[in-house]
C-alpha cells in the first residue's frame, strides 16, 4: 500500500469554541496501528473526533492524504444496547456509503458482509439480536460494521474497555490482522499494554501532546499514566 502518512499541524478543536485539545502535531503513520493514549479527558475521543472529520479543527490542519473512507467506531457505552437488530443487520449498515441509487444492497454487498462477520470471527452469531451478545462479541460486530465500510482509516474509542483478558486480546489480534491489509489504524486507551502492541503512540495529557513516537520510548518520555484510569 503506498500512502503517505497522516499529519497534524497545529491542531487545536474542542466544543462550542473552547479547546479540549491545544496545539498538537503529530505524525500518523500510513499502515500502522497508532495508540493514543491518556488519562480520562487528556483529550482522546476529541482527537478521533478531529481525524474523523466530525469536529471542525479550531486552529492547525489534518493533512490525510489518500484517505477516501474513513470508519469511526465510538465508545461502546454511546451505541444503545437495546437496538433491536440482528448482528448481521448491524454489519450491513457498514455498506450503505456503498449503495447504489435505489439503496438495495447486491450480491457484492452481501459477500462483503459475510467476509467481515467470518473475519471478526462472529460468522455463527450472524442471525443473534445485538442486545444478547456479550460485550466482546458485540465490539466485534462493530468492528466487522466498520471493516464492511471498507475504509482506508478505522479509528477506533476505546475498543477494548470493559472486556476481560481474553476479549481484549482477540480485539488487539483482530487490529493486527485489518493493519496486515493496509489500513490505518488508530485506537484511543487507557491500556498501556495495548499501545506497546502499536507501532505508534501519541500520549495525552490535559489536552497536549506529552510524548510521540514508538510505544516503548513514547511511554517511558511521559509521565507513565496509571494502567487503568
Ligand atoms: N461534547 C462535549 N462538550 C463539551 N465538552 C466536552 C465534550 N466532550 C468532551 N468534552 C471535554 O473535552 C475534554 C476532553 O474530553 P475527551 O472526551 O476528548 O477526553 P478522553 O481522553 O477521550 O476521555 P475518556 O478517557 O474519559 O473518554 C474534557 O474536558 C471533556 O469534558
Amino acid at each position: 500500500m503506498n500512502r503517505a502518512d497522516l499529519r497534524l499541524a497545529g491542531l487545536s478543536a474542542g466544543y462550542r469554541g473552547r479547546a479540549a485539545l491545544a496545539d498538537v502535531s503529530a505524525t500518523i503513520p500510513a499502515g500502522r496501528i497508532t495508540a493514543v493514549l491518556g488519562h480520562n479527558g487528556s483529550g482522546k475521543s476529541t482527537l478521533l473526533a478531529a481525524l474523523a472529520g466530525v469536529l471542525k479543527p479550531l486552529a492547525g490542519t489534518i493533512e490525510r492524504p489518500g484517505i477516501r473512507r474513513t470508519a469511526f467506531v465510538v465508545q461502546h457505552s454511546a451505541v444503545p444496547a437495546t437496538l433491536p437488530i440482528t448482528v448481521r443487520d448491524t454489519v450491513a449498515m457498514g455498506r450503505w456509503a456503498h449503495l447504489g441509487p435505489w439503496r438495495r444492497p447486491r450480491r457484492t454487498d452481501r459477500a462483503v458482509v459475510e467476509e467481515c462477520l467470518a473475519r471478526m470471527d462472529i460468522a455463527d452469531l450472524a442471525d443473534r439480536r445485538l442486545d444478547t451478545l456479550s460485550g466482546g462479541q458485540r465490539q466485534r460486530a462493530l468492528l466487522a460494521q466498520a471493516l464492511a465500510q471498507e475504509a482506508d482509516l478505522l479509528l477506533l474509542d476505546e475498543p477494548t474497555t470493559g472486556l476481560d483478558a481474553e476479549a481484549r486480546q482477540r480485539i488487539t489480534d483482530l487490529l493486527e490482522d485489518v493493519v496486515e491489509r493496509g489500513v490505518t489504524v488508530v485506537h484511543a486507551t487507557h491500556q498501556r499494554d495495548e499501545a506497546l502492541r502499536g507501532s505508534h503512540c501519541l500520549l495525552l495529557e490535559n489536552g497536549r501532546l506529552l510524548a510521540e513516537g514508538d510505544p516503548e520510548s513514547t511511554l517511558a518520555l511521559g509521565s507513565a499514566p496509571r494502567s487503568r484510569c
